[in-house]
């Protein structure tokens, strides 16, 4: 297939620790091309070819802030960046009924809402975590928490790298809404955040968060079940942002054939 027929894909917040692996990633697919890079108004690389603000050589692609424009030349947009311009992507890629790839974590309530209205015109698909380890994880969790009882108190801790703004992480949260399904009890009334001072015995039944921030960690997740006597632990360890890269860009090409709609990397991965 000539260049010009493939997916064309626009990589929202190119400058980021995952904007990077992104467009990398997209460069070296054979099955897509790579349409348009978006940055934030008034970052420096806006207006520089974006291979050279790579540090590599001249691409032909300029960085724009110009959202509208480069999604119009594009069937699918990468995204990940912030929770505000997520929203604002999610409503102007619906109105381009391009595929929009959504893996910004700290959506709240409100954003889930604009987002979901937006998926009433084109295809979303949204996971806290794109990779297939973790995925995996989370048909594992919830089959365990289904297979134990109260008596078995699960825990998630996290670990991440200094630069990370929201806590409990993405992944963390997919874990804690599978223990909950398993569980069959709603996530929201399980669901208890970092514990600090006289805090009273635990809650039977009660899904624990604790996050540890710092260095360079990429992504580590455990989803511990403590009985008395003994403990199963899953765990997911990310060393290299390769794989979310691997996990958006598959979803991406994954949506281009389906309808509007909210879809999530199980979806994709056909788990
Ligand atoms: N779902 C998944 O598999 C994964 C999700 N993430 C999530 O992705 C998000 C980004 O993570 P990082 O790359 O580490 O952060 P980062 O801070 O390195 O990158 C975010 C980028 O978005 C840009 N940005 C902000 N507002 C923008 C706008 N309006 N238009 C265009 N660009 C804009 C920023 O300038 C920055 O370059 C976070 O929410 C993180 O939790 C990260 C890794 C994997
Ligand atoms: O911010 C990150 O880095 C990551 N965010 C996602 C999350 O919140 O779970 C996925 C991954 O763990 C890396």
């Amino acid at each position: 297939m000539d260049q010009m027929h493939k997916p064309g894909i626009v990589v929202a917040g190119v400058s980021g620790r995952m904007g990077r692996m992104l467009a990398q990633a997209v460069l070296e697919s054979d099955a897509c091309r790579l349409a348009g890079a978006l940055e934030r108004a008034g970052h420096p690389w806006v207006g520089q070819d974006l291979g050279t603000a790579m540090g590599g050589a001249a691409l032909g692609i300029a960085v724009s802030d110009d959202a509208v424009a480069t999604i119009a030349q594009a069937q699918a947009l990468i995204d990940f960046t912030s929770p505000a311009a997520t929203v604002a992507y999610a409503e102007l890629t619906a109105q381009a009924r391009a595929v929009h790839v959504i893996g910004t974590t700290g959506l709240d309530a409100d954003d889930l809402r604009r987002i979901a209205a937006a998926a009433r015109h084109a295809p979303i698909v949204r996971a806290g975590n794109m990779s297939l380890g973790v995925n995996l994880l989370v048909g594992l969790t919830r089959r365990v928490a289904a297979a134990l009882g109260e008596d078995w108190d699960i825990e998630i801790v996290e670990a991440h790298h200094r630069h990370k703004v929201d806590a409990p992480s993405g992944t963390a949260l997919m874990l804690g809404e599978a223990a909950a399904e398993g569980r069959r009890a709603p996530f929201e009334t399980l669901r208890v955040p970092a514990r600090e001072g006289i805090t009273g015995a635990r809650v039977p039944g009660s899904i624990g968060f604790s996050a540890i921030r710092g260095g360079d960690i990429v992504g580590e997740h455990d989803v511990i079940f403590a009985a008395d006597g003994e403990r199963v632990v899953l765990r997911h360890l990310a060393t290299d942002r390769a794989i979310f890269a691997r996990g958006a860009l598959r979803a991406a090409l994954w949506g281009q054939d389906k309808g509007p709609g909210e879809y999530d990397m199980a979806d994709v991965l056909g788990l």
